[in-house]
């Protein structure tokens, strides 16, 4: 971004104002969303973040990864403006939430944390109905959001009859009901069945697709491959990689593919030696199968941090 021509050319109203920059080259780029720059935080002796530093693009998912303890909560709760921090810099459109009004800010943001709570003695519908008020949003939507998170059938339960996972699923319906601009989702499918997990996934990639921004944290690294563009590794409170999966792959990878001959498997490298021999196996009718040896993002996180996310 140093080479651009002029800030601030454009206020566009797409739920909140967001600024467009022109680069030398005419491209029309918008700034970032999200912005923490030496982010530190302290609880007392425990350094829980230590000077971290990211953006997240306006349109982006955004995986944060890391294993228990890592970080992530507080991450969450000082963007979400829950919890102060010690110093560094951080905008979340534009605001610092450390300073921000809730009546500005909460409208704008969803948050889907352990304590979102709901009310147990209210079945779902009269939860949603309560936010709706709240959030001056109609009653409508309440049918498109249950319908999101698959409890079209559960919508007179008590909340406190629900399972842990369909709980959290009333939880994310609750979140995404005012249509928020940055949806912030510590561990969204966490107590969910694959199948109830896939929905939700379908669910955010649909909000996404609309203009939603997520920022999503998730020791699932198939979560974190299916649904993020960029991700960030965080270890002990510090950030060891980020960018998009596949750059990661790339970056990280052995380069090396799988056969599987006549013999059983091989590994050869990505290279001309291991070119000439795959050749040759073709020729001779003894390439039975080819496997590129890519690595898991949980690979690779246990590559740059010698731990697993798990
Ligand atoms: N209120 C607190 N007081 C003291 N230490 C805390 C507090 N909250 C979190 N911590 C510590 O800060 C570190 C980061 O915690 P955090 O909850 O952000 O991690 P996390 O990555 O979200 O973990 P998990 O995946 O288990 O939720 C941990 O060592 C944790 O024990």
């Amino acid at each position: 971004m140093g080479n651009l021509l002029f800030t601030a050319l454009f206020t566009a109203k797409l739920g909140w104002s967001f600024r467009l920059l022109m680069s030398r080259e005419g491209v029309i780029v918008m700034e970032s969303i999200i912005e923490v720059n030496d982010l530190e935080k302290r609880y007392k002796k425990k350094q829980a973040l230590n000077k971290i530093s990211f953006q997240v693009r306006q349109g982006e998912i955004f995986g944060f990864l890391g294993p228990s303890g890592s970080g992530k909560t507080t991450t969450v709760k000082i963007l979400t403006s829950q919890l102060l921090y010690t110093s560094g810099r951080v905008k979340v459109l534009g605001i610092d939430p450390a300073r921000s009004r809730p009546s500005e800010f909460l409208g704008k943001i969803g948050v889907l944390t352990d304590n979102s709570g709901t009310y147990e003695r209210l079945s779902v519908y009269d939860n949603l109905a309560l936010f709706c008020r709240l959030y001056g949003v109609p009653k409508r939507r309440i049918e498109t959001v249950l319908d999101a998170v698959n409890l079209i059938g559960d919508k007179h339960t008590l909340v406190g009859r629900l399972s842990k996972g369909m709980k959290q699923r009333v939880t994310l319906a609750r979140t995404i009901l005012h249509e928020p601009d940055i949806l912030f989702l510590d561990e969204p499918t966490s107590a969910l069945d694959p199948v109830n997990s896939e929905r939700i996934q379908k669910t955010l990639r649909e909000m996404n697709r609309r203009g939603t921004t997520i920022f999503l944290t998730t020791h699932n690294m198939q979560e974190a491959e299916m649904l993020c563009d960029r991700v960030a590794f965080l270890n002990n409170g510090e950030i060891s990689a980020l960018d998009t999966p596949q750059a990661l792959r790339l970056r990280y990878g052995d380069h090396s593919i799988t056969v599987t001959t006549p013999l059983g498997k091989q590994i050869v490298q990505q290279d001309e030696v291991g070119a000439g021999f795959i050749r040759d196996l073709i020729r001779r009718g003894e390439l039975l199968a080819i496997h590129s040896n890519e690595p898991t993002l949980g690979d690779i996180f246990v590559k740059l941090t010698g731990r697993g996310l798990e």
